[in-house]
């Protein structure tokens, strides 16, 4: 049976590379609709409730201690359409649910009200994705591959160019050392040049490319250019508006959790960018 959240335009009938159907019309690779995404938080109980002395009291009186529940709604009624050979900026102030949305988007968390529909398996790349810190960089790169879905074979032949676009050797060879030894913007780099090996549907970044210097931004904002153009979607998650300019045409911008503007990149970041100020 099909999956109910995929976008039923058949890979066979559109050729992996074009943005358009026969006649013309976009096509499709995430259809948000009316998503609503809330956090449940068990035991978040007001300050006073979990402390030492009213435990100690609860013993004391014998009362059972009851669980408490508190709902962060982080994404409040959502919606738009990704098609394929966007990249699309998603801007906001801190907390304002543009990780969420991405986690939503790439099927991590289920949406309480409303729905993601998306085609293909979108790959979400956060900074905090988990590769393994005890292994070797060149080994979690073999994991890396063979988790998105390559062959052993395509392994083999992309590990190299996967390592030097990391750069992580160009001081020493860091690709033999365990990673828990590199630096936070080591990390990020390699893990931006494990995902950006791989062709993708829908590609999430969130905030990967803030971590790397000024030369490695420049080189992943060029292989997200790469990758919008053999027609997949790029979601790209960063507080830094020129990044948000260099590589995206359109942008979103959450507010408090709703959608403030979706629409030309210039536009909405000029308007984002003079609401910060305002504030
Ligand atoms: N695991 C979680 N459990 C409970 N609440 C969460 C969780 N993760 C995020 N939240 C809450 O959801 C809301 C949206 O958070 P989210 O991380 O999506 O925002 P963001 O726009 O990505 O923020 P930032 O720019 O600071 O990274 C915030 O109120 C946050 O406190």
């Amino acid at each position: 049976m099909a999956d109910p959240n995929t976008i039923p335009t058949s890979p066979s009938t559109v050729p992996a590379t074009t943005t358009t159907t026969a006649v013309g019309e976009r096509i499709p690779t995430v259809i948000v609709d009316d998503a609503h995404l809330v956090y449940r938080v068990y035991g978040a109980g007001s300050g006073s409730a979990g402390s030492a002395a009213a435990a100690l009291k609860r013993i004391v009186t014998r009362q059972p201690q009851r669980p408490t529940l508190r709902k962060v709604h982080a994404v409040k009624g959502v919606s738009f359409t990704a098609y394929r050979g966007e990249a699309i900026g998603l801007i906001g102030s801190n907390g304002s649910g543009k990780s969420t949305l991405l986690r939503a988007i790439a099927g991590l968390m289920p949406t309480n009200q409303g729905a993601i529909y998306t085609q293909g398996q979108p790959s979400l790349l956060g900074v905090n994705a988990a590769l393994v810190p005890d292994l070797s960089g060149e080994r979690n790169v073999v994991l890396g591959c063979l988790a998105m879905g390559m062959s052993p074979e395509q392994v083999r032949i992309a590990t190299p160019e996967i390592l030097q676009f990391s750069g992580i050797n160009e001081r020493d060879n860091f690709a033999a050392l365990p990673m828990r030894t590199y630096s936070s913007g080591m990390q990020a780099r390699l893990r931006f040049a494990i995902s950006a090996a791989k062709k993708h549907d829908v590609l999430l970044i969130d905030e990967a490319l803030a971590t790397g210097d000024t030369r490695f931004r420049r080189r992943s904002e060029q292989k997200i250019r790469q990758l919008r153009a053999d027609a997949g979607t790029v979601f790209l998650v960063s507080h830094s508006i020129s990044s948000i300019r260099d590589t995206c045409e359109r942008t979103i911008w959450l507010e408090s959790g709703e959608l403030r503007m979706d629409g030309p990149t210039l536009e909405v970041t000029k308007a984002y960018s003079d609401y910060m100020a305002s504030r």
